[in-house]
């Protein structure tokens, strides 16, 4: 079995962040593990409070688990502000894991700020280069490179200017347009597109989460990241497609169902 590790913010609704992604860690049968980074207090409609653990704790949990256990893959998520950043990235720096899937969350689907806007120059810095793979949503690569996105041609644009930044592979996610759900891997050469019909759903919390995850368990299994971010794909589609009608805003994606299918969970 492969150790996954996610560095991320907690989510104490249990849809997004650590939650979501200890979840999907768990239906792709690989052991998680988690480094929490800040402590959010929200639920399927809003953000309360962000409390951010002081980096040398953060820094800690990443000894705890690197010092004792092998890393097979790891994901990171919400990183609220540049002090964060720098103690991860350095870090990752001392224990070099490979294939590093960061997923750059900056607002709650709710629209409140889960990163500090003047931390944009530092995640560009410091973690930018250090992914194997990048997965924004649209508003995360508009923030990033500073261009509008509106079609499927400015994704793979996009794509082009945040591959220079740094990461190997770049997936811009298009949950945020309208039309099919369309999803662009770049790799410096190529560019291969992920369509799903969009489903119409309001309970779209922790999908960024959950595929990101999904892709780093993938890779840590043995997949090829083609056939990562295929899979990876299949399973949050799945996921949304079941979503949970948990809560009064945007229900949870769906693990269970995943599991079940799998037959993971007998009935
Ligand atoms: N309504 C939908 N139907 C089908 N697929 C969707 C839908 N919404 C999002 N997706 C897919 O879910 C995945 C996550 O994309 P999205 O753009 O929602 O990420 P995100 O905004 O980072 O997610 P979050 O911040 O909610 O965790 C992508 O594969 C996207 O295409
Ligand atoms: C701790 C944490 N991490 C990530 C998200 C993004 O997910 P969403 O955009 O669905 O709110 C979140 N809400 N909370």
């Amino acid at each position: 079995m492969k150790n996954l590790l996610t560095i991320a913010g907690s989510d104490c609704s249990g849809g997004a962040g650590i939650q979501a992604d200890l979840k999907t860690f768990a239906a792709h049968g690989t052991f998680g593990m988690s480094v929490i980074v800040s402590v959010v207090a929200e639920n399927t409609s809003r953000v309360i409070s962000i409390h951010d653990i002081p980096s040398q704790i953060v820094a800690d949990q990443i000894d705890a688990v690197f010092e004792d256990i092998a890393v097979d893959g790891i994901k990171i998520g919400m990183l609220s502000g540049a002090d964060q950043m720098r103690t991860v990235s350095e870090k990752l720096r001392f224990y070099r894991p490979s294939g590093v899937v960061l997923d750059p969350v900056m607002v709650a689907k709710g629209g409140r700020a889960l990163m500090h806007p003047e931390a944009l120059e530092t995640l560009k810095a410091e973690m930018l280069p250090q992914a194997f793979l990048l997965t924004p949503n649209i508003p995360e690569a508009e923030a990033i490179t500073g261009m509008e996105i509106h079609t499927v041609k400015d994704m793979e644009k996009a794509a082009v200017i945040l591959r220079s930044m740094g990461p190997r592979y770049v997936l811009v996610k298009g949950g945020h347009l309208t039309g099919d759900a369309v999803d662009i891997l770049y790799d410096g050469k190529d560019y291969r597109s992920f369509t799903t019909e969009r489903i119409p759903t309001k309970n779209t919390h922790g999908t960024g989460c959950t595929l990101s995850s999904a892709i780093a368990a993938n890779l840590a299994n043995g997949a090829e990241v083609p056939e990562a971010v295929s899979a990876a794909k299949e399973y949050v589609t799945t996921a949304i497609r079941h979503a949970l009608p948990i809560g009064k805003g945007h229900g949870p994606t769906n693990h269970f169902y995943n599991l079940y299918k799998s037959g993971g969970i007998l009935q």
